[in-house]
């Protein structure tokens, strides 16, 4: 299981493994060394190389490759390298003088212009702890180096970043021109090694032997020795146990003092340490040695499980760290030393603390959520009322709220009333009584009475009391919410007032209104056709009869007077004494709704001719058959009249307010002046107009259509508010024709390819007075025709003259002076004297490049 899992851990089958395959190198560190190269070019200029710790012999082989021909290559190694060419070899430790007596027997007098080192401490053999570590194999082959090398040679070594890796450099540097410290690609990542490149070895006379020697320049290591054990108490080493699945990378190098890869704990350590966890991340064995240790292997806790695990801690799961702390504990219990350091074993009781953790943990988050969900709670619940509130001064600012309700509302214990509808007054009132405060109850009146409980003997009702003497009948209930609404409906008419008081438009709007009939469908009248004494009052339209029934004394205008302050009456009569000028022709009695239909100038043409006959024919009825012409004269004053029925009947503004089709109609009545004056410019009027000339539909047709659900609703009752509202929307919605788009369209194109008004304006001045001009032109040249002093050349001289003077506008362009700034010019402000007319100041320079640029132009011309 290690095996595999160092094997895919280092990635060992990389690119650089195959790439060592392909090209023949017996190892991947090959490339190490050709990349260092490619850096630093070292190999190409050297003509003897010694390769220190070489074995396999990949970098023998790249030296081999790099290096000049018959170049001198020595590899040295513990294990024995096969045999390269022209690269001699030899087995020894570079640590001993043997190694040393090697070298020196094999190159004689010569020096090495390169020595490399890539060794690394031989764990290669069972697990066997070496006896040099990293650093010291570098101080060992820099002692060989610097004896063999010649001045300014190359040393390369490779060094694992440890605490020692500044000492290392600082000794590299007192001994080497260019120290350099890199890694080259194909060195893993994973890999704490680095490659350091010491160019220009000063190959001092005499060399310091304390900067060679591992004492020396590793001075504080010794003292970290012995302290491994303790070092390796650390937060990471914590982190390890129980995350064995997270690697780690050792940007710090190996632990001080301790390179090797395997490390072994014995287990005595790991029960009466008192940092087991610290143990168990650091170490990759536990190991019974001694005969007590031996002991406890044979006791009924210590399972295959434990025995196995303390085999090799690195490949341990959670649960099996478990397992070893569970097994300590117990054992430590056998031992009786749980009682006396108990609380030195902060670690293993840490393991049961965070269960108990744990669960207080849940406790407070479970406590947590809560409040959380509480506050939530509390938020909507706020944002709720806040909400209410808010609506609750949209409807005072816009004077839809009665004070009552606002009083209702304001009392944050009847929030929940607040969204009632205003008219559920029984509900309100029964919340209110319900919840026993403050009662704001309204008066009789329609005033806020406000009582409370307590003032009334502190006695409180129960429901039902508080309801009886609250309503005490149903009369009283709708009498209640009567004022109510008439309070609401004042105060959307104040609303209205401020609106048109604040909005031009709006004021427009309502004049328009003002000037229209919008009377709705009752019927044809019984008394119309009885009143035969008085046809001036009853014969005409509805709106004629209602009006006059308002200055008589109906039971509806009775009701009205009650009803209206006298100003308004006075308002009415008035208006009767114009109607009834104005009803000086009896009409055929139709309804006001298809009169206010067909009065649409759509079927104003259509109309013309249709009426005329019909009129002319009501006429002879009524009138006994007068004359055609006399007929055609009151026909005029009939359409006036029409007309003034439509323009000048006045209506009270209630009585529009209370129209259902208000909007409807004042959009009518605008379109009717509109296409009055334009033409037909809806496509409804259009289509209508296509329908009516195509003979596909008829007349009739057209005012059955004018019969829809929009026509005879019921409007009574209905505030104006809501009738203001509705009518945006609840309006009959006749198709149209493409044809009728089109035409439009069409004429819309032909209205923006008109000039502007002002443009067209000047050019037709311009064309008259040109006109005029030549006008007088002809009368001198006809002057000049005809005197006989003059020959005919000078005639015709003459006359071209006249009309060469006609056809100009008569506009002599004034000329402009060019006054030169220099002399008694120069610098002056204002009017140069001795100048008249328009003049332009220039300076020198400007009218010489002025005259020069005329002279290139005519240059060019030519
Ligand atoms: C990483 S390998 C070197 C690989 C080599 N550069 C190559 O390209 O094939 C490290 C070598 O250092 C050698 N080594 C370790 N300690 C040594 C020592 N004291 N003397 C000689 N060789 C040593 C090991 O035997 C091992 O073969």
């Amino acid at each position: 299981m290690g095996k595999a899992q160092k094997k895919s851990g280092k990635g060992r089958l990389d690119k650089y493994y195959k790439l060592a395959k392909e090209q023949g190198y017996r190892a991947r560190s090959a490339f190490k060394l050709i990349q260092l190269n490619k850096k630093f070019s070292f190999l190409e200029s050297s003509r003897c190389c010694i390769d220190l710790c070489a074995a396999p012999g990949g970098w023998l082989q790249v030296a081999s490759k790099f290096m000049p021909v018959n170049s001198v290559i020595v590899g040295v190694d513990l294990v024995p390298i096969k045999p390269i060419p022209r690269v001699v070899t030899f087995s020894a430790d570079i640590t001993t003088a043997g190694c040393r007596n090697l070298l020196r027997g094999e190159l004689k007098d010569w020096n090495a212009d390169v020595v490399l080192h890539d060794g690394a401490p031989n764990v290669g053999t069972a697990w066997i702890q070496d006896a040099y570590g990293q650093s010291e194999l570098v101080l060992m082959s820099l002692k060989l180096a610097v004896e063999f090398l010649i001045k300014g040679g190359t040393f390369v070594t490779k060094v694992f970043r440890s605490a020692d890796y500044n000492n290392l450099i600082w000794v590299f540097n007192q001994l080497f021109g260019k120290v350099e410290a890199t890694k080259p690609p194909s060195s893993r990542n994973v890999s704490a090694e680095i490659f350091v490149v010491c160019r220009d070895f000063l190959a001092p006379k005499y060399i310091d032997p304390k900067f060679l020697d591992p004492k020396h320049v590793f001075k504080d290591l010794a003292a970290s020795v012995p302290e491994v054990g303790k070092a390796l108490v650390t937060h990471n080493a914590q982190a390890n146990v129980f995350q064995p699945d997270k690697k780690r990378r050792h940007r710090d190098g190996y632990e001080d003092g301790n390179y090797t890869l395997f490390k072994t704990m014995p287990v005595s350590e790991f029960v009466k340490g008192s940092d087991p966890v610290a143990i168990l991340g650091s170490y990759n064995k536990i190991a019974f040695e001694t005969q007590e240790e031996k002991e406890w292997l044979s006791l009924d806790i210590t399972t295959n499980d434990v025995k196995a695990n303390c085999e090799d801690l690195k490949v341990l799961g959670k649960g099996d760290f478990k397992i070893l702390i569970r097994w300590r504990l117990a054992l430590r219990e056998e031992l009786g030393l749980d009682i006396k350091t108990k609380s030195a074993e902060e670690a293993t009781e840490t393991v049961e603390i965070t269960e108990e953790v744990d669960e207080d943990q849940a406790i407070q988050e479970e406590l947590e959520r809560l409040n959380a969900e509480n506050a939530a709670r509390r938020k909507r619940e706020r944002r709720k009322a806040n909400e209410v509130r808010q609506r609750t001064i949209q409807r005072m600012q816009l004077q839809m709220t009665a004070p009552i309700d606002i009083g209702l509302e304001q009392q944050d214990a009847a929030l929940v009333y607040g969204q009632d509808d205003i008219f559920d007054l029984k509900n309100t009132e029964n919340g209110m009584q319900k919840k026993g405060g403050m009662s704001k109850l309204i008066g009789e009146d329609g005033t806020i009475v406000a009582e409370s409980d307590d003032e009334e003997g502190n006695e409180r009702l129960s429901d039902d009391d508080a309801l009886d003497e609250v309503l005490d009948s149903e009369e009283e209930r709708e009498e209640k919410a009567r004022s109510l609404e008439a309070e609401l409906d004042a105060l959307y008419d104040d609303y209205q007032i401020r609106l048109r008081e604040k909005d031009a438009k709006f004021r427009v709007k309502e004049a328009r209104e003002k000037h229209k009939s919008r009377e709705e469908w009752t019927g044809i009248q019984e008394n119309q056709k009885d009143s035969d004494d008085e046809p001036e009052e009853e014969g005409g339209y509805d709106i004629m009869h209602q009006h006059v029934d308002d200055g008589s004394s109906s039971d509806e205008s009775d009701e009205d007077e009650a009803q209206h302050p006298p100003t308004k009456r006075r308002r009415a009569d008035s208006s009767g004494r114009s109607l009834i000028a104005d009803l000086a022709e009896p009409k055929p009695s139709v309804s006001q709704a298809s009169k206010v239909w067909f009065s649409q100038d759509v079927f104003a043409e259509v109309n013309d001719a249709d009426e005329e006959d019909e009129e002319d024919e009501d006429k002879e009825e009524s009138d006994g058959g007068e004359g055609e012409d006399e007929s055609d004269g009151e026909d005029g004053e009939i359409n006036d009249a029409d007309e003034n029925d439509f323009e000048i009947v006045p209506h009270e503004a209630e009585e529009d307010a209370e129209m259902w089709d208000v909007s409807n109609e004042s959009e009518d009545a605008l379109k009717r002046a509109y296409i009055k004056k334009y033409g037909l410019v809806t496509p409804e009027a259009l289509t209508l107009a296509q329908q009516l000339v195509n003979r596909e539909k008829t007349r009739t047709q057209l005012i059955n259509d004018g019969f829809n659900r929009y026509s005879l609703n019921s409007k009574d009752g209905l505030p104006s508010w809501f009738l203001d509202d509705e009518q945006k929307h609840y309006k009959p919605n006749i198709p149209v024709t493409k044809e009728a788009i089109a035409a439009l369209r069409a004429k819309q194109r032909a209205l923006d390819a008109r000039p502007i008004k002002k443009i067209a304006e000047a050019k037709a001045r311009k064309k008259y007075k040109t006109e005029q001009r030549l006008e007088k032109a002809m009368k001198k040249a006809e002057g000049v025709n005809a005197t006989s002093d003059m020959t005919e050349r000078e005639k015709a001289q003459a006359i071209e003259k006249l009309m060469r003077k006609g056809m100009s506008s008569g506009h002599k362009k004034k000329e402009v002076r060019l006054v030169v700034a220099k002399g008694a010019h120069k610098g002056i402000q204002g009017r140069p004297k001795g100048v008249k007319g328009r003049y332009f100041m220039v300076d020198s320079r400007m009218k010489k490049e002025v005259r020069a640029k005329k002279r290139r132009e005519k240059a060019d011309k030519k």
